[in-house]
């Protein structure tokens, strides 16, 4: 038996940190949602007790340190599984991008084993087993919007964000998300955004209000030690985009567009300067 799932790729669309923990990790408030950029999982029973995975991509490892592995290996030491598993992914999504692709894949595998194997684990388990794997997976066990707290596993859904255009751009750079928050000094932080402000805006369906209120703390981190993200950022606005911000830890630049008549001077006027650049919309 085969079954498939889709992996999107997630944005922040707010990204704030209130203080460093005991144990290392990011006290955060995020506002997270998906937008229709996905890889595409196949999985397929095996009677020996093997993970084996392919990718057409090639810069992405296939062994323990893919994150699609070590959700196959959780769930089957969990539910003692003795059947194999066999998992190509087809990635769609940018590596080392800010945009959860690796998360995505981890999250839509422990979906996908929970139905190849009718393993009848809740949507609520699915994240817990998720957050073992990484800060990101709960958030995309169940995708669509969410406002994100502790290290990002405590989730309360909201509604959808006014629907619009999503113009991804991906510098040719690979960003490491614990070296940006490890040089974040959470203490020192001037300029938080007002997570009230982005939810209000999207309840209200102030789309404009939206754009005026993204803020990523991350931001600041980042551009500093990669100046063409920074450069994304201004040539994103001078193209017209309506609200721009880095995604997660970056290096991924994205920018809200209402009107579609906009979309593609800001799409060809990015693959000036990167060949990694998407146009996609919400997923609501
Ligand atoms: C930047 C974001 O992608 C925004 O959505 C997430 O906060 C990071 O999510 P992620 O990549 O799934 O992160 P993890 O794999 O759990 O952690 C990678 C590293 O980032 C740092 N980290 C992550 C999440 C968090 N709340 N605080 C942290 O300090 C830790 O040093 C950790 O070792
Ligand atoms: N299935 C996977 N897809 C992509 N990368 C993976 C996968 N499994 C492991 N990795 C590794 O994880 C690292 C981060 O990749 P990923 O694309 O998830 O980053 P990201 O988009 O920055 O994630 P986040 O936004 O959650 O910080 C890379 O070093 C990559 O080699």
């Amino acid at each position: 038996m085969k079954v498939f799932e889709k992996a999107p790729a997630k944005i922040n669309l707010s990204l704030d940190v209130l203080y460093k923990r005991a144990d290392g990790f990011h006290e955060v408030e995020m506002v997270m949602t998906m937008v229709d950029l996905a890889d595409r999982i196949e999985m397929q029973e095996l009677p020996r007790d093997t993970i084996i995975i392919s990718s057409q991509a090639g810069y992405i490892p296939l062994d323990e340190k893919n994150l699609a592995f070590q959700a196959a290996r959780l769930i089957k030491e969990r539910y003692e599984v003795r059947q194999g598993v066999y998992i190509h992914l087809d990635k769609k999504i940018p590596v080392s991008a800010g945009l959860a692709g690796g998360s995505s894949d981890a999250a839509a595998t422990l979906r996908g084993l929970n139905k190849l194997w009718k393993l009848g684990i809740g949507t609520e388990e699915l994240q817990r087993l998720g957050a073992e794997l990484g800060s990101d997976v709960p958030f995309c066990v169940t995708g669509g919007t969410a406002l994100a707290r502790g290290r990002g596993e405590k989730l309360e859904p909201i509604e959808s964000p006014p629907q619009c255009w999503v113009v991804l751009a991906k510098p040719p750079i690979n960003v490491s998300t614990s070296e940006i928050y490890g040089k974040l000094k959470a203490s020192e932080i001037k300029n938080h955004p007002s997570t009230a402000c982005v939810l209000d805006a999207i309840r209200e369906k102030r789309f404009d209000e939206l754009c005026a209120r993204l803020g990523n703390v991350l931001e600041e981190v980042t551009l500093d030690l990669y100046p063409e993200v920074k450069q994304l950022k201004e040539v994103m606005v001078r193209l017209g985009a309506d609200g721009v911000l880095m995604s997660g830890s970056g290096p991924t630049v994205f920018g809200l567009v209402s009107k579609e008549a906009k979309v593609p001077r800001i799409y060809n006027g990015l693959r000036g300067f990167c060949k990694d650049v998407y146009a996609v919309r919400l997923l609501t």
